[in-house]
């Protein structure tokens, strides 16, 4: 491991620890999801060690309906933690300093929202934000400094990366486990196959993992919007927008000829469905073989069956499988067959695995599989792509310094 973590950690200190916290937000409801279950275990860890503990994270985006304070945060993380979590309205003025220095050994307290500061945004240079009011008038109330916010740490953002420069800096649990599984597939040596399943909606991601990854991968099993947009430059007649539809013809306009390259290039490597599954006129899933396409007259949802078939027993035959993006609208269980297929051989084999990807984890637990059975289920979106692609992220960095 490059950076230090709470193991070096030394007793009875006062701690300032960065979570990720951002949550879906309903009717101003904070949704509970895996990010709570995830940090406690940091958290616990720091309270039953006896430090004071204080926690920041973020909520949405100045602006955006999901901007709201962290009060019913601190209750969902004091409900995960198995602790009582004390709550202050406050980023850094006199209200939080008071309610920092009046903790105990063991305690636990959630400051407000950090974008709720004005100098947390917008991404600077470490050393920039190191230098703000907020860093500098927080800092001195405190002996150390913990991440644990992987999934933010692509944002160079004042709680990111300021608190680093300014105080000894660990790396949380999560923090740990993210960096170290979603960063294998860079850095780890597998003996055996080595297989890939892109989908999701975003063309961009799709090329950038192939383009860091094609000599590390064996295969890539491709689905959803981005897999229809490989069949299109492989001349099969999908991938358009229907009347109302904007998944399709942008990202064909701005990726089509580095789509083709890579065909041409790593066709080898590069598996694509052998059928589709489309809505048909009784309201039921359709399946149709690709080869038969002829006319672009419908929205295909999902990977089709057969196509399942195939990629089935190319991922039990593998070393380690990642997943990033879904192969189908798996949020319609019509159109879970393809995500749902090559979840439940990742999980049935013994193979090392990560899954990432905001939406696409969330069909472990929505189509009844268990955690337990992957090797790894990121909480990142943005991060876990970065990581994949190879590029740095900026509060990971900070801490890999001295
Ligand atoms: N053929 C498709 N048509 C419409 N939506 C799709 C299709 N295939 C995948 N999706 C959608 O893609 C979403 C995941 O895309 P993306 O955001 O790229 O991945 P992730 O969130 O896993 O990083 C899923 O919510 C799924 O509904
Ligand atoms: O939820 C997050 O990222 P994600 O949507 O990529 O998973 C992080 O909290 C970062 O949030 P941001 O994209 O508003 O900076």
């Amino acid at each position: 491991m490059t950076f230090k973590t709470l193991d070096d950690l030394e007793s009875e200190q006062r701690v300032l620890v960065r979570l990720d916290l951002n949550s879906p937000v309903e009717d101003g409801a904070v949704q509970d999801n895996r990010r709570f279950d995830r940090h406690a275990e940091t958290v616990r860890e720091l309270a039953e060690g006896g430090h004071r503990v204080v926690l920041m994270a973020h909520q949405g985006r100045p602006g955006g309906d999901d901007f709201v304070s962290l009060e019913q945060h601190a209750g969902i993380v004091a409900d995960h933690v198995g602790k009582d979590v004390k709550f202050v309205a406050d980023t850094y003025g006199d209200e939080a300093i008071d309610a920092i220095e009046s903790l105990d050994a063991g305690e636990i307290l959630l400051l407000e929202n950090t974008r709720m500061c004005d100098e947390e945004l917008p991404e600077e240079d470490p050393e920039v934000k190191a230098d703000t009011e907020f860093v500098q008038t927080l800092a001195p109330h405190f002996d150390a400094y913990v991440n644990d916010a992987y999934s933010a740490a692509h944002r160079s953002h004042a709680s990111l990366v300021g608190f680093a420069l300014e105080l000894p800096a660990y790396a949380g649990r999560v923090m740990e486990t993210e960096y170290e599984a979603n960063s294998s597939i860079a850095t780890r040596e597998f003996d055996g196959q080595v297989t890939m399943v892109v989908g999701g909606t975003k063309a961009t991601d799709v090329i950038d993992v192939m383009n860091n990854l094609g000599d590390k991968v064996d295969q890539f099993l491709l689905g959803g919007i981005a897999g229809e947009l490989f069949l299109r430059a492989a001349g099969n007649d999908v991938g358009f927008d229907l009347e109302g539809m904007d998944f399709f013809d942008d990202q064909w306009e701005a990726n089509r000829e580095t789509i083709e390259s890579l065909l041409d290039e790593r066709g080898d490597q590069i598996k694509l469905a052998v059928d589709l599954a489309y809505e048909d006129e009784n309201d039921e899933r359709g399946e149709i073989a690709v080869a038969n396409i002829t006319e672009k007259d419908r929205p295909y949802l999902d990977v089709g069956s057969t196509t399942v078939d195939e990629y089935d027993p190319i991922i039990r035959d593998s070393e380690a499988v990642f997943v990033k993006g879904a192969l189908g609208l798996f949020e319609d269980e019509r159109f879970a067959v393809g995500t749902v297929g090559v979840l439940q051989a990742i999980s049935e084999t013994d193979c090392f695995s990560v899954v990432g990807g905001g939406d696409t984890s969330r069909a472990i637990e929505m189509y009844g599989m268990d955690e337990a059975d992957f090797g790894h289920v990121s909480i990142a979106g943005g991060a876990y792509i970065r990581a994949l692609t190879g590029a740095p992220l900026a509060g990971v960095e900070v801490l890999k310094q001295d």
